[in-house]
């Protein structure tokens, strides 16, 4: 057997596995009890997968004669699993600060979208930008997500809202995907709203007759790969009846369904994801008992998203209620031009202030369970053998001053790696 290794980060004050038997999610219980090793290491191949993970000494026995492209010394540091954020929307242009400032002074987001600006604003000029334009500006927010400790993340398109425009989206996330080193679990979102001056039975008619056709001829010919679909089901935007026929309709593409649902309203939105088999939908604000129970039943995730709530002053989504219910709770951004946050130590932040999570629910959420939101929790998502090797190293000796400290992970975070790789050192840490 070879003893070449790409690389060993070793000695660390404590390693957060998140778990250690192979679970596909934590809920309840599980969520608490994290799985940690006091003074661990880890040993990535070159393969980019994880080759070992336990103590210290046991460690250093075991690959005693082994040779490493690189050795991370973390000696009174932490390290964790790569963050993983389950949903964003990361590619478009034309900023909507103008429109922050409308909401701070008392409009709210269907105000200012039913006005023609919001999701409509982006389209606009998302429609006009070229491609090159939009992946750059992508890679710079990839960036900044990495530099958070994100190394995996859920992309939508969803600023077309016409073949032509989500298509290009979905291409600038497929480049994004094959040469950045960052993973990516892209989602298509044509029903992100009614496009202006058709009705929603036409919105409806057109994804299901000419954009899902195009999608599933780009995924057959291996031009595109696209892993989830995606509806905003609201009030004045996609009823309950068009979210089923565009999801039903993405599933027999072999998509998974991941929407938007119970936001602003109570749709059942959570009802008809538990019945379609989802595997995630995100924002549940306004989710029902009912439906915090067929969520739980059918497993599947929630993902909540603490930046809309706070920017939006929504009332916060009633994750302590779907905890105990067994829901699989999961974590996202929402990085979008409504909600400006790269930082998933701030969202676990707020998720621990704003929604009552404690901080190891906080982390499973971002983690393994986040992952199981995007079918990637046999992959990613926790520090286990045959595991991807995407680890976060913290200049602190415990894991919890990634959520205690608001906004210091850019001072905390030493080195993020994806596949054994480092991709991001930050020669600036600070201790405590
Ligand atoms: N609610 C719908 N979609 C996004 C917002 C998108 C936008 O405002 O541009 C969300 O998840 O918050
Ligand atoms: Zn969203």
């Amino acid at each position: 057997m070879s003893r070449d290794y790409r690389l060993l980060v070793k000695n660390a004050k404590q390693v957060v596995l998140v778990c250690s038997r192979g679970e596909k999610y934590l809920t309840q219980h599980g969520m608490q009890d994290l799985s940690v090793i006091e003074n661990g290491s880890v040993v990535i191949g070159r393969d980019g997968l994880i080759k070992a993970v336990g103590p210290a000494e046991t460690i250093a026995a075991q690959f005693a004669d082994a040779s490493f492209d690189k050795v991370i010394n973390a000696t009174g540091m932490c390290v964790l699993p790569g963050l993983v954020d389950a949903h964003t929307h990361p590619v478009w242009a034309g900023d909507r600060v103008h429109e922050f400032a409308m909401k701070l002074a008392g409009a709210s987001y269907m105000d200012v979208h039913r006005a023609g600006g919001g999701i409509h604003f982006t389209v606009e000029h998302t429609r006009a930008a070229s491609s090159s334009e939009l992946l750059a500006s992508l890679r710079d927010r990839l960036v900044r997500m990495q530099r958070a400790g994100t190394t995996l993340v859920e992309c939508k398109s969803g600023y077309g809202l016409e073949l032509q425009t989500e298509l290009k989206m979905l291409q600038v996330i497929e480049e994004a995907r094959r040469t950045l080193p960052i993973n990516i679990s892209s989602t298509y979102c044509g029903a992100h709203a009614v496009p202006r001056g058709k009705t929603v039975a036409e919105a409806t008619e057109n994804i299901l007759q000419v954009q899902l056709p195009r999608l599933r001829e780009h995924m057959e010919a291996g031009t595109l790969k696209v892993n989830n679909i995606d509806v905003f089901c609201e009030q004045g935007v996609f009823d309950l009846g068009s979210t089923r026929s565009i999801l039903k309709a993405g599933k027999d593409l072999g998509l998974n369904i991941n929407f938007h649902g119970d936001e602003l309203h109570p749709m059942n939105s959570a009802q008809l994801g538990a019945e379609l088999g989802a595997l995630a939908i995100s924002h549940l604000e306004e989710v029902t008992d009912q439906g915090i129970r067929a969520m739980a039943k059918a497993q599947t995730a929630a993902v909540l998203l603490p930046t809309t709530a706070y920017i939006l002053r929504l009332p916060q989504p009633r994750a302590r209620d779907m905890l105990e219910a067994g829901v699989i709770v999961a974590l996202g951004s929402d990085f979008n031009p409504n909600a400006y946050c790269c930082s998933m130590p701030i969202v676990m932040h707020l998720a621990c202030v704003n929604m009552r999570m404690s901080m190891s629910e906080a982390l499973a959420a971002a983690t393994i369970n986040a992952a199981y939101a995007l079918g990637c929790s046999n992959t990613h998502g926790s520090l286990e053998v045959d595991k991807h090797g995407d680890l976060l190293v913290l200049s602190s000796p415990r894991w919890e001053h990634l959520i205690y400290q608001l906004g210091g992970h850019q001072e905390l975070i030493g080195y993020v790696v994806v596949k054994g790789n480092v991709v991001y050192e930050n020669n600036q840490t600070m201790g405590l």
